[in-house]
């Protein structure tokens, strides 16, 4: 069962889950665990929910009885694609929401747009380059609550908002700075997501995820975030 909060994309254009490639290289089925469980607070065991997704049910169900305690619900679902993209994806939304800290402010309405119209580009990517998956699956823990617990707690929140407010400082240096030796996940993911879908020709489609990989190149400033969001297709297109 993997943990891991990322995507696979050396070929630029062949964007993969991790889960399948830890299947393909192991030969044995490879599920995921992804919740709102930010790690501090996992480890001084307050109350929290997770996901766990397999394909094969039984398998979800063999780690739920390993590791649910009465302060860590297991929720155990078939539907790991989607599972695995929100845990993924919704890094790149929390760097955003820490961007819109650095720059606005404690401002919940813009946090909370973020974090509505990053949800809408996660499903969209999940429909559109993983079809098949559940649309419940976004009200799990994995879904709508890991956006939540990262977009005000979180590493990716924290990095973004000092990358905004400091235009000085490179990522690596808050890093260094800010993780104590810990990595970032999330400029990492933009990137990557970027670059699979400026091959595929559909940028435009994912201005919150293109407007963060901008961002973090410093090609466009922390402020343009909103700017990229005014004329997001949830707004034009409906
Ligand atoms: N810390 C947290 O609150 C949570 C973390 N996660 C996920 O768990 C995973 C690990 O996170 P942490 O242990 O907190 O991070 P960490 O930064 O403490 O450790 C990451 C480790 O991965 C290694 N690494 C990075 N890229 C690699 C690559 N391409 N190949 C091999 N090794 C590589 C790094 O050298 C480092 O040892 C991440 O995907 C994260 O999103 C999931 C839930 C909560
Ligand atoms: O995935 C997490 C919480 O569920 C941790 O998020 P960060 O990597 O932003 O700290």
């Amino acid at each position: 069962m993997s943990l891991v909060k990322g995507l696979y994309n050396p070929e630029k254009n062949n964007m993969r889950l991790l889960s399948t490639v830890i299947t393909e290289k192991l030969k044995t089925p490879c599920g995921v665990l992804m919740g709102a469980n930010v790690a501090n607070e996992v480890a001084e065991g307050a109350f929290c929910e997770t996901t766990i997704a397999f394909q094969d049910e039984n398998h979800g169900e063999v780690f739920k009885k390993l590791l649910q305690t009465p302060d860590f619900r297991v929720n155990v679902i078939k539907d790991a694609k989607n599972a695995e993209l929100c845990g993924a994806l919704k890094n790149i939304v929390a760097f955003a929401a820490g961007i819109c800290d650095g720059v606005y402010g404690e401002k919940t309405n813009t946090k909370a747009a973020i974090i509505r119209l990053g949800l809408c580009e996660i499903m969209h990517f999940a429909d559109t380059f993983f079809p098949g998956g559940s649309r419940e699956t976004y009200l799990e823990s994995c879904g709508v609550a890991d956006l939540i617990t990262s977009c005000f707690g979180g590493r990716n929140r924290k990095v973004g908002e000092a990358f905004a407010a400091c235009e000085t400082k490179t990522l690596d240096d808050l890093t260094k700075e800010l993780l104590a030796g810990q990595q970032l996940q999330g400029a990492g993911t933009a990137e990557e997501v970027n670059t699979f879908l400026a091959q595929k020709g559909k940028e435009k489609e994912y201005p919150l995820f293109t407007a963060v990989h901008q961002i973090c190149k410093r090609s466009i400033p922390p402020k343009a975030l909103i700017d990229a969001l005014r004329n997001h297709p949830e707004h034009t297109d409906k």
